[in-house]
């Protein structure tokens, strides 16, 4: 097991989010989770990333709690990678310093030492002829691929993704689809919020269907999509089938 998540809860002031989530997620494996806005999807990714304390309930990491606030939170981030909807890019740096920023300062290398392996990851996601540039000379797809090589340059053990192609001009969404089809194939353990339906019943290895900060039903992306248990899956997935 490479993530376990134990009766997590989690409450802002009196607004209860989280209300016992546990899931188990392999190496390897890519979950979508599912639900309607304000279900609890970004929160659960947070916590995960420890950017949230819980309240109460354990998360687990290769065998060792890591959600106890007492403990630095700073190793654990190094190992499970986030990117949000928003990019999140610094403005006033190229694409390769914001990529080199983290890594810089947490394993003390220099530029020199860390550009093979930034080089390669642009490389890979078609961004080698944009490094130099500002965020604001890239498309919105371009930044979030940068906000995805940032996060891969920490060499994660695990990615969280939370809804990063939410604020994409619809023909930008499929160049970041593409980049988690790769990453999974590479065997990239992932935990995904999405409103991307076809992308979650194609590609995920599990759907998590979210309600009111719990998850009212898992399983294989054909199961809760041709033949939901609960009436509230059924309905959440009617609504949103039907806008598409
Ligand atoms: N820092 C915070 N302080 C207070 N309330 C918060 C905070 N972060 C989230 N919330 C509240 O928690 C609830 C769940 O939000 P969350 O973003 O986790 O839901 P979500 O399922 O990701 O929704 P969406 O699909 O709209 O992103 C919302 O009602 C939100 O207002």
């Amino acid at each position: 097991m490479k993530l376990k998540l134990i009766n997590l809860h989690k409450a802002f002031g009196t607004n209860k989010i989280l209300n016992g989530i546990s899931l188990n997620v392999d190496q390897g494996e890519m979950i979508c989770l599912i639900g309607a806005s304000g279900s609890g999807k970004s929160t659960l990714l947070r916590c995960i990333n420890l950017l949230e304390p819980v309240d109460d309930g354990e998360i687990w990491l290769d065998g060792a709690e890591i959600g106890d606030p007492a403990l630095d939170p700073q190793p654990v981030r190094q190992k499970i990678g986030i990117v949000f909807q928003s990019y999140n890019l610094f403005p006033h740096m190229t694409a390769e310093e914001n990529v080199m920023l983290a890594p810089r300062r947490i394993f003390k290398k220099s530029r020199d030492a860390l550009r093979p392996q930034v080089e390669a990851l642009f490389n890979r996601f078609g961004l080698l002829d944009r490094m130099q540039h500002y965020p604001d000379q890239l498309s919105g797809g371009q930044q979030q691929r940068v906000a995805i090589v940032r996060a891969l340059a920490m060499n994660p053990e695990i990615m969280l993704f939370d809804e990063i192609t939410s604020a994409l001009d619809p023909e930008l969404v499929g160049e970041i689809l593409e980049v988690l089809k790769s990453l999974k194939d590479d065997g990239m353990t992932m935990v995904l919020a999405t409103h991307e339906m076809a992308f979650a019943r194609d590609v995920a290895d599990r759907v998590c269907f979210l309600d009111k900060g719990r998850i009212l039903e898992q399983g294989i992306p054909e199961q809760i999509f041709s033949n939901p248990k609960e009436e509230r899956t059924r309905d959440f997935l009617a609504r949103v089938l039907r806008k598409h």
